[in-house]
This record gives structure tokens, C-alpha cells and sequence, in this order.
């Protein structure tokens, strides 16, 4: 399950897209959640490609793969240095997969911005420095312990305390750490520092009601830092999933000139930020079923995500590419085809790939 962080400056739109989100999964959602917290949204990854799959074969119906989103309140200048609520907010940011930065765009005189004006760029600023300066602890903590390491000549350590150094260079340039590439000599060398800015982020910049471009100041600034952007209203955000009625917010998003929902562009853009392919499970009157794993994967990993056990008694994998599937109209047309082939658990996955895996027990 992947975690996404909602973070930005007080009063900037988030706890407004994080309702907004949780209306939508509670709605989207086709199964009962046993536990629901207050300040996490579970959202359904939609993919069209496996509508038609489960079409094709017949399935009863489809779960779809969630995203978890967590609104993170608390940012007080000074969380680095573990102030207020400090240390509490890095954790849990430090827990994310990735980050959500809500930047107040919109210029409703209506909504009181902490430091009195509507600027951006300063505001992203200041939740960056408190992340770059939390990293440039660590990073420097960090080298303290590998270049003694680095000394002695073993060779893994002397490409960490280089890399270290090159991103103690980065943030104090301010820059995030995820602009320094990991040296293949040392691999681990990014678990190792776990840095708050090598977390992909996505900016989500909550403009006024009826825009839907990203303003260049923080388009630039995404662009410049290896991260992505869209643009929301936050507030429309949340009163068109208040409405609940598809048909109405469809009716209120054409008057508004807003296209596409908003929240899907959030949840994909956020999606999209974790480089994870999707593969399928479906078979004739049972749940069809989306899931994702980390590009480089085999299908031995794919069946450890459906099932340990599964995993544990894997025997083969029949694939085939979910396009293949609905062109062949079935399994057993592919079979005949020969596009549904028989694969060893070494096989490695590729996006909208449908699996069945064969297993004992
Ligand atoms: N695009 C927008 N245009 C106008 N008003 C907005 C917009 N987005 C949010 N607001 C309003 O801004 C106010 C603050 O929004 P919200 O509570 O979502 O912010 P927050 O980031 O969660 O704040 P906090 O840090 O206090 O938790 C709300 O009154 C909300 O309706
Ligand atoms: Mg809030």
C-alpha cells in the first residue's frame, strides 16, 4: 500500500483535497474498510484497462488498488530543529512514499494567509527549508560515521561519503537530495540517509475557482527540482465531492470550465510520481483485481503482493498482455493463439501484464 503526505503551509487547501479524497474513496470503494482514521484517506487507483479485462472475462466485479493519503498537520517553522509538533511532523512525513505540497495559489481575500500575503514561492520555501535543514542534519551525521569507514579503503564506503558529500552540497544550496543520483558503487546509500527531499514530491497548486493552470512560479520551481504539478481548487475540490451526485458535479464542473476531475489528476499525478507498474488477476465470475509493483520485479514478487502462500507454492505464472487478452476475447482464444504464455517465477513483470499463478497448497 502506498502512502502519500499532504503537507503545506497553514490554511493552504489541504485538510479541503484531503476531504475531498476521502469522500471520494469512501464512495469509489467497493469493500468495507476495517479501521478508517480521521487524517488518512483510502482512494481507489482507477484503470481503464482493467475494466475491459474484466469485461473480457467474464469477472464479477473489480477491487481496485488503493492509494493512501495522510493529512499531516503542523508544520511550524522551526520542525527541524524538533520545535512544537516538529519531530512528530517529519516522522510521519518520513513514513510517506511521497509527498503532496499544497501551495495556496487562489487570492480569496476570505482566507487568512499566516504571514499576511498570497506568495508562492516563499511558501514553498519555507516547508522546503525545514526539510532541507532536517536532511542536512542527518546527511552530516551520516558522514560523520561512513568516512571513518571511507579510511580504512572499503570501497562501498568511500562512494557513500562521496555521494554524502555531494548532498551535504545540494541542501545547503537547497536543493533536495533527490537531485543527486545514487551511485551504483554504493546502492544502499539512499536507504541509508532515508531523506525527507529524496521523497518524490508532486505540487499541488490550489488556484482560484475556474483555473486549472499550474502558475509558472511553481511550475518552474517543480521543473527545477525533479518534481511534478497540477493545479486544483482545493475548495471546489471538496464542495463537488459534498454533492456526492455524480450527475450534479458533472452538471456544476462543465459550468465551471473545470475538465477532467480535478482528483483524479491528484491521485494520478501522484501515483505516477512512484514509477510502479500495474498488473491484473481476473478469471469468470470472480472479483477481477488491480495491483501495482516496483518497476524491475519478477512475478515470483507479483504472487508474494496477491499471497505469501501463494508465493511459497508458486510452481508457474500463465501471462499475457492485458491488450492481447481483450483482442483474443478469453483465455481460452489466447491460449490457441498462443499470446498466453507459461512463464517461470524468474519472468519479469511488465506493465498490464495479466497473471495466474499456479501454485500448491
Ligand atoms: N481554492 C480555494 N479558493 C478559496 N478558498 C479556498 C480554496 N481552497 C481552500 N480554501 C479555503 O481556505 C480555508 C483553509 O482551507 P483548509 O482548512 O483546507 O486548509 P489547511 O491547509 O488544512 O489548513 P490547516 O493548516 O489549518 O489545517 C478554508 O476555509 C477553505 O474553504
Ligand atoms: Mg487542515
Amino acid at each position: 500500500m502506498m502512502k502519500v503526505g499532504l503537507v503545506g503551509m497553514p490554511n493552504a487547501g489541504k485538510s479541503s483535497l484531503f476531504n475531498a479524497l476521502s469522500q471520494a474513496g469512501a464512495e469509489a470503494a467497493n469493500y468495507p474498510f476495517t479501521t478508517i482514521e480521521p487524517n488518512v484517506a483510502t482512494v481507489p487507483v482507477k484503470d481503464p484497462r482493467m475494466e475491459q479485462v474484466a469485461e473480457t472475462v467474464g469477472a464479477s466485479n473489480i477491487v481496485w488498488d488503493t492509494i493512501e493519503f495522510h493529512d499531516i498537520a503542523g508544520l511550524v517553522a522551526g520542525a527541524s530543529k524538533g520545535e512544537g509538533l516538529g519531530n512528530k511532523f517529519l516522522a510521519n512525513i518520513r513514513e510517506c512514499d511521497a509527498i503532496l505540497h499544497v501551495v495556496r495559489c487562489h487570492t480569496d481575500e476570505n482566507v487568512i494567509h499566516p504571514e499576511g500575503k498570497v506568495d508562492p514561492a516563499s511558501d514553498i520555501s519555507t516547508i522546503e527549508t525545514e526539510l532541507l535543514y532536517a536532511d542536512l542534519d542527518s546527511a552530516e551525521r551520516r558522514h560523520s560515521r561512513v568516512v571513518r569507514d571511507a579510511r580504512s579503503g572499503d570501497k562501498v564506503a568511500i562512494a557513500e561519503e562521496k555521494w554524502l558529500r555531494d548532498v551535504i552540497e545540494a541542501l545547503q544550496a537547497g536543493q533536495p537530495v533527490r537531485t543527486v543520483p545514487v551511485p551504483d558503487a554504493a546502492p544502499d546509500a539512499g536507504r541509508n540517509l532515508s531523506a525527507l527531499t529524496a521523497k518524490p514530491v508532486l505540487f499541488v497548486a490550489n488556484v482560484n475557482e475556474g483555473e486549472d493552470a499550474v502558475p509558472s512560479v511553481v511550475a518552474d520551481h517543480a521543473a527545477a527540482t525533479g518534481a511534478g504539478a497540477v493545479a486544483i481548487s482545493s475548495r471546489i475540490e471538496a464542495d463537488l465531492a459534498d454533492m456526492g451526485d455524480d450527475e450534479e458535479a458533472d452538471a456544476m464542473r462543465e459550468e465551471l470550465g473545470i475538465g477532467e476531475s480535478g482528483l483524479h489528476r491528484v491521485v494520478n499525478g501522484a501515483f505516477g510520481l512512484l514509477h510502479l507498474l500495474a498488473f491484473f488477476t481476473a478469471g469468470e465470475d470472480k472479483p477481477a483485481q488491480t495491483w501495482h509493483l516496483r518497476e524491475g520485479l519478477t512475478v515470483w514478487h507479483a504472487a508474494g503482493q496477491i499471497h505469501t502462500d501463494i508465493q511459497k507454492g508458486f510452481v508457474r505464472a500463465e501471462v499475457i498482455g492485458w491488450d492481447a487478452l481483450v483482442d483474443a476475447g478469453g483465455y481460452a482464444a489466447a491460449r490457441d493463439r498462443g499470446t498466453l504464455r507459461i512463464e517461470g517465477r524468474d519472468y519479469l513483470m511488465k506493465d498490464g501484464d495479466v497473471i495466474t499463478i499456479k501454485h500448491t497448497g
